[in-house]
C-alpha cells in the first residue's frame, strides 16, 4: 500500500483518530521535550564557548592581579619623600629608571628617588605609591604636565630629576596582588552561561579551553517549488525564500550553530536525500512548509518517521515531530506560512535548542499586560498568538500591549515590527478593551 493510501486507510482506525486529534500547545511541546536531553559536555576553545553553559567549577590558579602594579602612568615613590610636596614647594626626586608594563627588571627606589612607571607595570622594590604624571613636572623643570612624551621622542625620560607637587598615601594608585581574586578562589561556577565578561575572566586566569555543553547544530531547510533565493530573479508565481533565513537567524539567536540549507523543491525523493545528507552535521533538523493537507505537501510525503499533528493554535496549526536517521535526530516540521514558522520556532524549536544547551531558562519570559484596545475576535478552540508591541510600565504595574497587524500568517512586515506575542487562550473569543492578557516577550 502506498503511504498515501495507508494514511487514508488510517482515518478509520484508532491510530488514525489519534493522529487527527487536536493537540494542545502544551501537549505537543511536552511530547517533543520528552525526547530531548542536554548535549554531552565537550572541551571548547574559549571563543567557541561563547553563549554555552559551563559544566565545571573554574578556580583561580594564581592571584589576580599576579603582582602589585601601577594604576597610573607616573612615578613610583616613597610616600615620606613627597609627604610635604606642594605646588610652591615641590619634592625633587632623582629618577632611577623607567618601568614599562611587562618589564621584568625593576630598579629599586631608595630615599629621595623615584622610578618612572607605566600603568600595569610592576611596582619596584621600595616604591610605596604612585604619583600620577599630571601631579609632577614630568622631569621638564616647569609646572605640571598633562602626560609623558613618547619614548621615541624622549629616550631619556626615565632619568634626571622630577618635581612632585602633591603628596600620596601609602598604596595610592597601586593595584595590589590578589585584589581582584585570590589563588584558589572560585572564578565561575558550573551552570554559568558564558558571555563576553566570563570569557574574558577565563582568559585572564590563563584558560585557553573550557568544558561546556556545546551549542546544538541546527540544520534549517525550507521546502516549496515556488521559492527563489534572495538575490536571484523571481518569476510568475514565485516568491523569495524568507523562512530559511528567518529560522536560521532565530536558531543562532537562541544559541545554536545553524546551517541554512536553503530551499528544496516539492519532491519527496530529493527532500529525503537532502535530509539524510544533512544528518551528519545535525543535532536538530528544522523544516518549513509542506505539512498541511495539499497535494504537494512534500515533508508529509517524504518523512515517514515524522508524526504530523493538528495543534490547537493560530498560527501554527499543522506541526510535525519525529526522530530521523540512525541517531534518531529530532526533526521539527514547521508550517510554511512565514508567521506560522516563526511562532512555531518560538514555541517549539527554541525550547529544544535551550534544553540541549543545558540552559536554565528554556522558555521566553511571559508577563501580564493591559490591552487598551482589546481584541475583537479570536478563533475558538485555538490558542492565538497575535503579534504585538509591548510597552513596560514605569510604576511596577503591568505594561500595555497593542496588536501589530492582523491575524494573517503571511504578514511578515507586521511580524518584523513586533516585540511580543499576545496570547489569547483557546476558550476566549474576544478581549474587552483594557483587559489583561498574557504576553510572550520576544527579546
Ligand atoms: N485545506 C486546508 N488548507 C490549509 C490548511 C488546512 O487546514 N486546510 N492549513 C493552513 C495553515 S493553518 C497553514 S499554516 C498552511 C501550512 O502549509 P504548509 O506547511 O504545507 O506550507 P506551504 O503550503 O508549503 O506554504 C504555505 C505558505 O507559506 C509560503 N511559504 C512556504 N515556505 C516559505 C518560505 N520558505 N519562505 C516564504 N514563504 C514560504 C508558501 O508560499 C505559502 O504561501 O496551510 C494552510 N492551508
Ligand atoms: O496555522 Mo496556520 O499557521 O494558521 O497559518
Amino acid at each position: 500500500m502506498s503511504s498515501t493510501a495507508a494514511r487514508a486507510a488510517d482515518q478509520g482506525t484508532g491510530e488514525g483518530r489519534e493522529r487527527h486529534r487536536v493537540w494542545s500547545v502544551a501537549e505537543h511541546l511536552d511530547d517533543i521535550l520528552g525526547h530531548i536531553h542536554p548535549l554531552d559536555p565537550i572541551e571548547l576553545q574559549l571563543l567557541d564557548a561563547l553563549g554555552c553553559v559551563l559544566v565545571e567549577d573554574v578556580t583561580v590558579p594564581a592571584a589576580l592581579p599576579p603582582f602589585d602594579n601601577s594604576a597610573m602612568d607616573g612615578y613610583a615613590v616613597r610616600t615620606a619623600d613627597v609627604g610635604a610636596a606642594t605646588g610652591e614647594h615641590p619634592a625633587v626626586l632623582t629618577v632611577v629608571g623607567d618601568i614599562a608594563a611587562g618589564s621584568g627588571e625593576l630598579p629599586a627606589v631608595g630615599p629621595g628617588e623615584a622610578a618612572r612607571i607605566m600603568t600595569g607595570a610592576p611596582l619596584p622594590p621600595g616604591g610605596q605609591a604612585v604619583v600620577p604624571v599630571e601631579w609632577t613636572d614630568g622631569g621638564l623643570d616647569n609646572g605640571p604636565v598633562s602626560g609623558m612624551p613618547a619614548r621615541s621622542s624622549d629616550p631619556h625620560g626615565g632619568s634626571g630629576l622630577v618635581r612632585v607637587f602633591r603628596p600620596v598615601r601609602d598604596g595610592q594608585h597601586v593595584r595590589t596582588r590578589g585584589s581582584d581574586a585570590g589563588a584558589g578562589e572560585l572564578a565561575l561556577s558550573a551552570g554559568t552561561v558564558l558571555g563576553a565578561a566570563q570569557i574574558g575572566l577565563l582568559a585572564a586566569v590563563g584558560r585557553s579551553t573550557v568544558r561546556v555543553r556545546p551549542r546544538p547544530r541546527v540544520v534549517v531547510l525550507s521546502t516549496g517549488s515556488e521559492l527563489v533565493q534572495p538575490g536571484e530573479e523571481t518569476g510568475p508565481g514565485r516568491i523569495y525564500d524568507s523562512n530559511s533565513y528567518q529560522l536560521t537567524a532565530a536558531a543562532q539567536e537562541a544559541g545554536a550553530i545553524a546551517y541554512r540549507v536553503g530551499s528544496v523543491a516539492d519532491d519527496a525523493e530529493t527532500l529525503r536525500a537532502t535530509v539524510e545528507d544533512q544528518l551528519s552535521r545535525a543535532d536538530i533538523v528544522v523544516t518549513s512548509g509542506g505539512v498541511s493537507v495539499g497535494a504537494y505537501d512534500v515533508v508529509k510525503e517524504a518523512m515517514h518517521e515524522v508524526e504530523f499533528r493538528t495543534v490547537g493554535m493560530q498560527p501554527g496549526k499543522p506541526q510535525g515531530f519525529g526522530r530521523v536517521g540512525s541517531d534518531r535526530t529530532p526533526l521539527l516540521a514547521l508550517p510554511g506560512n512565514p508567521v506560522s514558522s516563526y511562532v512555531s520556532f518560538e514555541l517549539f524549536v527554541r525550547p529544544v535548542i535551550r534544553t540541549m544547551l543545558g540552559a536554565g531558562l528554556v522558555h521566553r519570559t511571559t508577563v501580564r499586560a493591559f490591552c487598551p484596545d482589546g481584541i475583537a475576535s479570536s478563533p475558538e478552540g485555538r490558542r492565538q498568538f497575535l503579534r504585538g508591541w509591548y510597552e513596560p510600565s514605569v510604576a511596577g504595574e503591568p505594561g500595555t500591549v497593542a496588536p501589530v497587524g492582523g491575524a494573517g500568517s503571511h504578514l511578515i512586515k507586521a511580524l518584523a515590527r513586533a516585540n511580543a506575542l499576545i496570547v489569547i487562550p483557546e476558550d476566549v473569543a474576544e478581549v474587552a478593551p483594557g483587559a489583561e492578557v498574557d504576553v510572550v516577550l520576544l527579546a
